[in-house]
C-alpha cells in the first residue's frame, strides 16, 4: 500500500515555545462525509476507508492498488460534529488567537462534500426551525468556547467581527448596513492585504455573534445544482478580532484600522466543480468558472510555497482576491488549519483524488507564526505628565487655529461675511470678463489669420504678374538704335485713357519701351480729368487710380516727351526696379507677429487693398501689353 502525506505537526504545540515560533506546517484534517441519500439511491459504491485515525485508504473501483493518504486527523462518515471540532484542535487555535496570533481555519473540497456543513452545520430545515445544537459546526462551537473563555480571563478583551464573501471575484460585505457593494483589496506594509471599508462590528455576547453569523449566512450567495441543493457560490470569510486593549485605547473602527491583537478567521471555500457533472448553465456556469479559477490560483500558490527556493522569491498571491486574503495564512505569520472534505462515492473519485493531493501538498507548506509585538512598557511618571501637557497644549493651539481667520482680518462676523460675498462677486465678474476677453482674442486671431492668408495669396499673384510682365518686356525690347518717338504726342489727349481705360500708346516707355501702367504715363494728369470729368481722383475707378507707390505727376509732362531728358523718366526706373527686384511693396508689408491684442484687422486691412490695387494695375498692364504685342508688328 502506498502511503502519502506528512508527519503531523501541531502548530499550537510548537508555538508554546514563544511568540515567534519555528517554521510550522499547515495542519490538515480530512473529513469524509457519509453517503448522501441520493448516492445511496443510485447504488453508488464507497471507495474511501479510514484505516486508523490519520490514514485514509482509497480503493479504486476497477481494482488496482490502494492508495493511502496520511493527514493530521482523518474522520469518517460516522464522526459527529463534536468529533470534528475536537480533532481539529480549534480550541488551541483560539488560545493562540487570544495570545495575539493570526489563525485561520478553512474548509475546501469538491462541491457537495460537506464544507459548509462542517463549518456552520446544516441549513435550517424551515422558517423558524432551529438547527439542533448537536449539528452546530466548528464556527458556532468556537464562538461558544471563546465567549466563555474570555469571561474567565484576567484582562478585559474586546471582540469584533467582520464577514465577507468573494463572489465572481468581487468582495461583498455580508455585514454591510445597506446592500453589499464591491469593496477593494489594498495592501500596506503593516497590514499586508486587507479589504478597505469593510464593516467591523463589535460584539459582547454569544447571541450577538450568532446574529452576525446568521445575517451573513442569509446574505451569502447559494444556488441549487445536481450535486447540492444549497451550493455556496462564493468563498466566505468570517474574522474575529481579539484585542486586550481597553475600549478607551481602541482606535475608532470607522477609521478602517482594525484593532491590533489576535485574529481567528473561518474560511468556507466554494467547492470546485465540473460543470458537466453539476449541469451548470448560464449564471451558475459563470460562478463555477470564477470559483475554479480562484481555487486554481490558490493551488498554484500552495505548489510554489512548497519549494523553499521559490518561497523566498515571488508567490503570485495577487492572482486572485482569495489568494490575496489568504496570503498571510498560507505563507506568512499565521497559524493555519485546513479541513479537507470529500465524498466517499466512487462517482466522485476523480474530484476526491484531486482534493486529497491538494491537501497532501498543503500540509507540507510551512508558515512562521508570529504574534504582534507586546505593547510598549508603561512610560515613567514624569514623561507621562509631559505627554499629557503636550496633548493639552496641542488641543489649545488647534482651537486657536480654528478661530484664527476672522480675527486675523480684523473683521466682525457680519462684515467678514459681507467681504466674502463681495469678493465672491468680484471673482465672478473677473471670470466673466476673462471669458469675454478670451472670445474677443479668438475672433481677432481668426480675422488676422484671414487677412494674413489673403495677403499671402495677393502677394503671390503680384509676383506672378510681375514675372509675366518682365518677360513680356523682354520680348518687346528693341535692339540698339535710335529711341522711338513718344507715342503720347501723336494721339489726341482726349483719346488717351478713354475707355478702354488703358491707352495703347501710353503703355510703352518711350525710352526703354517697357510697358507702363496708365498711371505711369507722364501726361496722365491731363488725360484722366477729361475721362472722368469733374470727379475727384478718389472717385475714379480703382484701375484708373495710381497706386501708392506711383511717382508723382511730373509738372513738365505737358511738354513733348521728345524734349525730355533721361532723368525725367525716373518713374519708369522706379517701377522697373520694383518689378525686377520682386520685393514686397511698402504698402503691403508682411504682417507683424506682434502682441495678440494689437488689432490685426487694422494692420492687415490696410495692406490688402494696396496689394489689390497693385495687382489690378499689373493685370491691366499685362493685358494691354499682350494686346499691343498682337496688334503691332514686332519692332525692328
Ligand atoms: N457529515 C455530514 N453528515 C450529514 N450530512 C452531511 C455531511 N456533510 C454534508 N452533508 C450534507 O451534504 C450536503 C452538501 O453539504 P454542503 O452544502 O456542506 O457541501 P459543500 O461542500 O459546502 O458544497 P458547496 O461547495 O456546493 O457549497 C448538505 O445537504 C449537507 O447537509
Amino acid at each position: 500500500m502506498e502511503e502519502r502525506g506528512s508527519p503531523d505537526g501541531d502548530p499550537a504545540r510548537n508555538l508554546e515555545q514563544g511568540p515567534e515560533g519555528p517554521e510550522t506546517p499547515i495542519q490538515v484534517v480530512l473529513r469524509v462525509r457519509p453517503m448522501s441519500a441520493a448516492e445511496l439511491r443510485r447504488g453508488e459504491q464507497s471507495v474511501l476507508h479510514c484505516s486508523g485515525t490519520r490514514t485514509l485508504q482509497v480503493s479504486p473501483p476497477g481494482g488496482g492498488p490502494d492508495v493511502a493518504f496520511r493527514f493530521g486527523a482523518v474522520l469518517d462518515g460516522a464522526s459527529t460534529q463534536d468529533d470534528v471540532f475536537r480533532a481539529c484542535g480549534v480550541r488551541r487555535l483560539g488560545e493562540l488567537a487570544l495570545r495575539g496570533f493570526s489563525c485561520t481555519v478553512f474548509t475546501f473540497g469538491q462541491t457537495g462534500s460537506g464544507k459548509t456543513y462542517t463549518l456552520t452545520g446544516p441549513p435550517p430545515q424551515g422558517e423558524g426551525v432551529p438547527v439542533p445544537p448537536s449539528l452546530a459546526g466548528i464556527m458556532q462551537r468556537t464562538f461558544t468556547w471563546l465567549l466563555d473563555r474570555v469571561q474567565h480571563l484576567d484582562v478585559p478583551v474586546t471582540l469584533h467581527a467582520s464577514y465577507l464573501e468573494i463572489y465572481n471575484e468581487q468582495i461583498r460585505d455580508l455585514l454591510s448596513l445597506g446592500a453589499p457593494r464591491p469593496l477593494p483589496v489594498r495592501w500596506n506594509k503593516t497590514r499586508g492585504f486587507y479589504v478597505e471599508q469593510l464593516r467591523v462590528v463589535e460584539f459582547g455576547s454569544l447571541g450577538a455573534l450568532m446574529e452576525l453569523l446568521q445575517m451573513g449566512l442569509s446574505r451569502r450567495r447559494s444556488s441549487a445544482h445536481t450535486l447540492n441543493q444549497a451550493s455556496s457560490r462564493s468563498h466566505a470569510l468570517l474574522t474575529l478580532y481579539i484585542s486586550h486593549q481597553t475600549p478607551q485605547q481602541m482606535p475608532p473602527v470607522d477609521t478602517g484600522e482594525l484593532p491590533a491583537g489576535g485574529k481567528l478567521c473561518f474560511v468556507d471555500l466554494a467547492g470546485s466543480e465540473k460543470v458537466v457533472a453539476t449541469g451548470s448553465r448560464g449564471e451558475l456556469m459563470l460562478e463555477a468558472n470564477s470559483i475554479n479559477r480562484s481555487l486554481l490560483a490558490l493551488g498554484h500558490c500552495i505548489s510554489l510555497l512548497l519549494d523553499p527556493q521559490r518561497k523566498q522569491s515571488h508567490i503570485p498571491f495577487r492572482d486572485s482576491k482569495l489568494t490575496k486574503l489568504l496570503a498571510d495564512s498560507l505563507g506568512g505569520h499565521g497559524v493555519t488549519l485546513m479541513v479537507a472534505c470529500v465524498s466517499p462515492s466512487a462517482q466522485c473519485l476523480p474530484e476526491t483524488l484531486s482534493t486529497l493531493r491538494y491537501a497532501s501538498r498543503a500540509q507540507r507548506v510551512t508558515t512562521r507564526p508570529q504574534a504582534p509585538r507586546p505593547p510598549k512598557a508603561k512610560l515613567p511618571q514624569h514623561l507621562e505628565t509631559e505627554l499629557l501637557q503636550l496633548q493639552e497644549e496641542n488641543l489649545h493651539l488647534r482651537s486657536q487655529l480654528g478661530q484664527m481667520d476672522p480675527k486675523a482680518s480684523g473683521l466682525s462676523g457680519a462684515r467678514a461675511a459681507w467681504a466674502q460675498r463681495n469678493l465672491y462677486g468680484m471673482l465672478q465678474e473677473f471670470m466673466l470678463e476673462n471669458e469675454r476677453l478670451r472670445k474677443e482674442k479668438k475672433q481677432l486671431q481668426s480675422s488676422r489669420d484671414l487677412a494674413h492668408g489673403e495677403q499671402r495669396i495677393l502677394a503671390q499673384q503680384v509676383r506672378e504678374l510681375e514675372r509675366r510682365l518682365l518677360s513680356a518686356c523682354y520680348l518687346q525690347q528693341p535692339g540698339p538704335g535710335p529711341t522711338p518717338p513718344c507715342p503720347c504726342v501723336m494721339v489726341p489727349p482726349l483719346l488717351c485713357h478713354a475707355p478702354p481705360l488703358l491707352c495703347p500708346r501710353c503703355q510703352l516707355c518711350p525710352l526703354c519701351r517697357a510697358p507702363l501702367a496708365h498711371w505711369a504715363c507722364p501726361r496722365r494728369e491731363l488725360h484722366l480729368p477729361q475721362v472722368f470729368g469733374s470727379k475727384a481722383p478718389g472717385d475714379w475707378p480703382l484701375s484708373a487710380r495710381p497706386p501708392p507707390w506711383a511717382p508723382p505727376c511730373c509738372p513738365s509732362s505737358a511738354k513733348c516727351s521728345r524734349e525730355r531728358s533721361r532723368s525725367e523718366w525716373t518713374q519708369t526706373q522706379v517701377l522697373a526696379e520694383m518689378l525686377t527686384k520682386e520685393k514686397v511693396m511698402p504698402s503691403a508689408p508682411p504682417l507683424p507677429a506682434g502682441p495678440v491684442n494689437a488689432s490685426p484687422v487694422l494692420r492687415g486691412g490696410a495692406a490688402v487693398p494696396n496689394l489689390a490695387r497693385r495687382l489690378e494695375a499689373l493685370r491691366d498692364q499685362i493685358g494691354t501689353s499682350l494686346r499691343r504685342g498682337r496688334s503691332q508688328p514686332p519692332p525692328r
